[in-house]
């Protein structure tokens, strides 16, 4: 029998589910042409305007719901609201099937999803997105980390309207110096912030959890980029990082969260992969 090569491995059919700051960046790549993937169908909330966004693709594709999209594809990009990722994953996963997580604060709240992958033998992918290092936080989570601090800096616009400043009415439409508006875990940001801080889960996942990771939150009036920056101190060994995103139109999310989609699909058909 021949070996299986890349080339009779087939396409991977891709479907996006929401097509906003992320979706669209991602769902362009796609029709520009990532090798060994295609895009198949998307969905978003408003589909006529959808449709119109797509209009400039070379192969625009069909917006559907996001309960059509699983018999359509093989994985599923999920990026809209956080409240839809069961809806979203549910099915790809109970087929056996691959998800990319945006909404990876979600995860915490919807540990089901985790048993429907094992018990189906899918796989939810949550990629780097707008944070840097998880590489090497999954390699030292291998020994023994003795601590993981986050802290993250937004512009004022990047937080309002989160739950967590609402509940504890904290105002910061007006503030002229950095003021820190969280001192927690990833776990409590999770439900304070959903939309805000889905990169502090991903690190807690990656290392010691969403109760050990300890996380701040500063909005500052003085920045332009959300900026984060990750304190490791392991038996393999200590670092800290930081990244400074570029916001989208979204203010919420950095230019570098779709890119972080895209090399992930491009990693999966490579001859030479870079990275875990
Ligand atoms: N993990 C990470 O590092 C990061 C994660 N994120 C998270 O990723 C997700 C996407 O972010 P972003 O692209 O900026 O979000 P946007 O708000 O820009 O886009 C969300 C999309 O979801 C669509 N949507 C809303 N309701 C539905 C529905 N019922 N069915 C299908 N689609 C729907 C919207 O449709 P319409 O266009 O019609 O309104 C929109 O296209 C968010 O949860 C965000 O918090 C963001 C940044 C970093
Ligand atoms: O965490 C998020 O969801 C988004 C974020 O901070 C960023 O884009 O920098």
């Amino acid at each position: 029998m021949p070996a299986t090569t890349e080339h009779s491995r087939g396409v991977r059919r891709v479907a996006i589910a929401g097509l906003g700051a992320v979706g669209l960046r991602v769902a362009e790549a796609l029709d520009e042409g990532l090798p060994g993937c295609a895009l198949v169908a998307v969905s978003a909330n408003d589909r006529v305007r959808a449709a119109e966004r797509l209009a400039h693709l070379r192969c625009p594709v069909p917006v559907v719901p996001v309960e059509d999209l699983e018999a359509l594809a093989d994985i599923v990009v999920e990026c809209a609201p956080a409240a839809l990722l069961p809806a979203i994953a549910g099915p790809f996963l109970r087929a056996g099937k691959t998800v990319i997580v945006l909404s990876s604060g979600a995860i915490l709240s919807h540990q089901e999803l985790v048993q429907l992958a094992r018990a189906h033998g899918g796989q939810i992918v949550v990629p780097t997105g707008a944070l840097l290092g998880l590489d090497a936080v999954t390699a030292a989570a291998e020994g023994d980390i003795r601590s993981v601090r986050m802290i993250t800096r937004k512009p004022v616009k990047g937080l309002v309207g989160a739950p967590y400043l609402v509940e504890h009415d904290i105002a910061i439409a007006d503030i002229t110096e950095p003021l820190r508006i969280f001192d927690g875990t990833p776990r409590e940001a999770a439900i304070g912030f959903p939309a805000n801080l889905n990169v502090a889960v991903a690190l807690a996942l990656a290392g010691i959890g969403p109760d050990r990771t300890r996380l701040e939150i500063w909005a500052d009036p003085a920045l332009t980029r959300n900026t984060h920056t990750i304190e490791v101190d392991a038996d393999s060994a200590s670092f800290t990082m930081s990244i400074a995103n570029v916001p989208t139109d979204n203010p919420k999310t950095g230019r570098i969260t779709a890119l972080s989609v895209i090399s992930y699909l491009r990693k999966l058909n490579a001859p030479l992969r870079i990275g875990s």
